[in-house]
């Protein structure tokens, strides 16, 4: 059984859900309705020893800013921001003090850097590794929560950052490669950044149709829009990887294959509807101008005529199943 196929067991177990529910499971947060100027977005992701990281590979400082980073990705990427942290820590007994402590300058590093406020949690033993889950409230202003089920038919589909490079520096650090291209890519795997500054430049340029990151991978990303919309995706047959070429050389894998089936990046994937293709392009690039190495990546296109979830390159195939997923291995 696949993640997706466990998660759809799950929801067709619910009851209708509530009119304060907007969006419920599906999404990269879960969309309330509390108050009349907003509503409230609520995620929770994991980092778990030997899933996640390793000791030998990662601090504890990285460990715990990665679990924020990988928790606010998914609030920025609906085009909210970060309010409130919640942690819960399951420690294997006898474990070091002096490392819950690094732990927690890395969350609460990441809690400043992002503006959540730690403001609760849980602690309990566990007989295996150790395992970090936070839960994210954050708030996005009425009608701006940027859907994955949004795009339509003549869609752009655009990547804003690296995809593969989490995943090139995963691969160095299996194979124990330090060599010094891949210095960076190393360093992305285990200090990824996010996107702070995506909400209020998605106030000034509203015309984004679907937005997710990109977790577990681009080609997961690329199905999940494509799968919530009711629409396939056509891949270009020829998207513009000079950013991974040099990576994918030295790790001798092919750069499309490890863009598609890299996780962990946390790029923004997003729709933007033909007529403002050009326009976003251009502005897309004020994004990121403190974050130089980050660009903006055309992939394809949106075709309602399609299989439903499908993601294809002319025909030849389909990466339905490429990515990252924790239960189907
Ligand atoms: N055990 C679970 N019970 C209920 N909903 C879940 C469970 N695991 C994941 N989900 C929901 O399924 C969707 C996809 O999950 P996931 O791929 O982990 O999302 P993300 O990549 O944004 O963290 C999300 O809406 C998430 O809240
Ligand atoms: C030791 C180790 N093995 C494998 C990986 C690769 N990996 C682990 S989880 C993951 C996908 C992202 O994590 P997930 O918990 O699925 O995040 P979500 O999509 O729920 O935000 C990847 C690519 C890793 N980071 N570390
Ligand atoms: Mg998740």
């Amino acid at each position: 059984m696949k993640e997706r196929d466990l998660i759809d067991r799950i929801v067709s177990k619910l009851p209708p859900s509530p009119p304060e529910i907007l969006h419920g499971i599906g999404d990269d947060t879960a969309l309330l309705r509390v108050r009349e100027s907003s509503d409230l977005l609520v995620t929770t992701d994991s980092q778990r020893e030997g899933v996640h990281f390793r000791w030998d590979w990662m601090t504890p400082e990285e460990v715990g800013y990665r679990l924020v980073v990988v928790n606010a990705s998914d609030v920025y990427s609906k085009g909210g921001k970060p309010f409130s942290a919640f942690v819960t820590l399951a420690l294997p007994s006898g474990f070091s003090e002096a490392t819950v402590d690094k732990l927690y300058d890395g969350i609460l590093a990441g809690c400043l850097e992002f503006g959540a406020y730690l403001s609760g949690g849980d602690i309990s033993r566990t007989t295996g590794g150790v395992d970090l889950t936070m839960t994210l409230l954050g708030m996005v202003p009425k009608d701006q929560f940027i859907p994955r089920n949004g795009l339509v038919h003549g869609d752009r589909i655009y990547s804003i950052g690296r995809p593969g490079f989490a995943r090139a520096g995963y691969l160095a650090l299996s194979r124990g490669d330090f060599s010094e291209k891949l210095s960076e890519p190393i360093a992305t795997f285990k200090r990824p950044r996010t996107f702070p500054s995506f909400p209020s430049w998605f106030l000034k340029h509203p015309f984004l149709s679907a937005s997710m990151d990109s977790s577990d991978g681009l080609g997961q990303a690329l199905s999940s829009l494509a799968r919530s919309s009711g629409v396939s995706i056509v891949l270009d047959s020829a998207p513009d990887l000079d950013y991974l070429s040099p990576v994918a050389n030295v790790l001798s894998v092919d750069p499309r294959k490890l863009a598609l089936e890299g996780g962990e990046d946390y790029d923004l994937v997003v729709g933007v509807s033909e007529d403002k293709a050009k326009e976003f392009e251009s502005v897309a690039r004020d994004l990121f101008h403190d974050q130089s190495h980050d660009q903006v990546t055309y992939w394809g296109r949106v075709d309602s005529s399609g299989v439903a979830g499908a993601v294809v390159t002319d025909g030849t195939y389909d990466i339905w199943d490429w990515g990252f997923d924790h239960v189907g291995g």
